[in-house]
């Protein structure tokens, strides 16, 4: 189970704005002491805003931790799952704010998984035209949400449409708050970490194979380095294109698909990794459209269902609207869709000249064969 003592950190190198990344057990205990070395302002209040699955469990830690550091704390709860990613639940914390008394100088906190992250950060990008912002992930999903500064809500017709960059001051995760993750979400989780191995570094593609047992066991050294490993290819992207002009594209490996079916499916049935999954075998059959082999498509499917993720699209999801999905998503750009493409295991590329017919066949064959061995 999770736990030990070595504690792992990483810079995210933004220059001025540079911020670490830790990861270790205990964290949360630390957090009071944390704000104070780095000169968190003790007399504005903190927006503690917590998963609903996780509040009950670790927000009273956190609280108690500021709270004997001198800080004065709020605490607000989002019911757990995508649904909270809503213009309604941002009014909602900005009131919590605004009741709290938060200043330019406070400091909102999001305790909890990848959208309670957006959400929490988007509401830190806003208030007052922004204000210190921390993430505390609590899922193994979030090790890709909570590094890099997208902050976002949803909209009805698209994923993360409306939203900001805005970078957080430090990432604390406390591996321990992970032996409360459900199985599904595990698995879930580990569809982005493949994903940092897919775009960037065979070998950590390959560790993540070799180790697939080891990581679903949540074995805490396993756990920790896949993590570490995940966070460290996020920072590197992130540190050479913060606002996604070129290279920072390529962490939306499976996004494509991967958005337009969470969309469809009112972001309520698939998890973001599941989804995310699904899209990384669309987009490794586009490669092999392309010309870079069946292999690599069978490889990264094989990998994906060691982990338990679903590799298929499951029956009632309708191809038009998956299609029409697509065409509201950030990477449809002049006219074009844009995907990232896997050329290798450990390497991609981004290409806007992918036609429309493809995408709609590879959706097709990925419904058609659901239910098949
Ligand atoms: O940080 C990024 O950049 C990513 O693309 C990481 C994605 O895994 C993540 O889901 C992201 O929020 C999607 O970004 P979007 O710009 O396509 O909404």
């Amino acid at each position: 189970m999770a736990g030990g003592a070595e504690i792992r950190e990483l810079t995210v190198d933004l220059g001025e704005r540079s911020y670490p990344i830790l990861i270790g057990a205990g964290l949360l205990k630390r957090t009071g002491s944390l704000f104070a070395e780095r000169g968190f302002p003790v007399k504005s209040p903190v927006l503690l805003v917590a998963d609903s699955a996780v509040d009950g469990l670790y927000a009273g830690t956190v609280e108690e931790s500021l709270k004997s550091a001198g800080y004065s704390v709020a605490r607000a709860v989002v019911p757990s799952g995508e649904k909270s990613k809503s213009l309604a639940a941002f009014e909602e914390l900005v009131t919590a704010a605004l009741e709290a008394g938060l200043d330019r100088r406070s400091t909102v906190i999001a305790l909890g998984g990848g959208v309670v992250g957006d959400l929490a950060g988007f509401v830190a990008a806003s208030y007052m035209r922004g204000i210190r912002f921390v993430q505390m992930p609590t899922t193994i999903l979030a090790h890709d949400s909570s590094v890099g500064g997208k902050v976002a809500v949803n909209h009805r017709l698209a994923k993360n449409i409306i939203g900001a960059f805005h970078q957080p001051e430090i990432v604390l995760y406390d591996l321990d708050t992970l032996k409360s993750l459900p199985p599904r979400d595990v698995r879930s989780g580990y569809a982005e970490m493949i994903k940092h191995g897919l775009i960037w570094d065979e070998s950590f593609a390959r560790w993540c194979d070799e180790n697939a047992e080891r990581l679903l066991a949540l074995e805490p050294d396993a756990l920790g380095r896949g993590l570490y490993e995940g966070c460290r290819v996020k920072s590197i992207v992130v540190s050479r294109d913060e606002k996604e002009n070129d290279l920072r594209a390529i962490l939306n490996l499976g996004h494509t698909i991967g958005h337009a079916l969470e969309a469809v499916s009112h972001y309520g049935e698939l998890l973001h990794g599941e989804a995310i999954s699904i899209g990384m075998v669309g987009s490794a059959r586009l490669a092999a459209k392309f010309g870079y082999g069946d292999e690599l498509a069978a490889e990264t499917e094989r990998l994906l269902r060691k982990f338990g993720l679903p590799v298929r699209i499951p029956a009632g999801y309708d191809t038009d609207a998956i299609m029409s999905a697509m065409q509201h998503d950030k990477k449809f750009k002049e006219g074009s869709m844009v995907f990232v493409v896997p050329k290798r295991i450990g390497e991609v590329e981004i290409r806007g000249d992918v036609p429309v017919q493809w995408v709609r066949d590879i959706v097709e064959q990925l419904k058609e064969e659901a239910g098949k061995p």
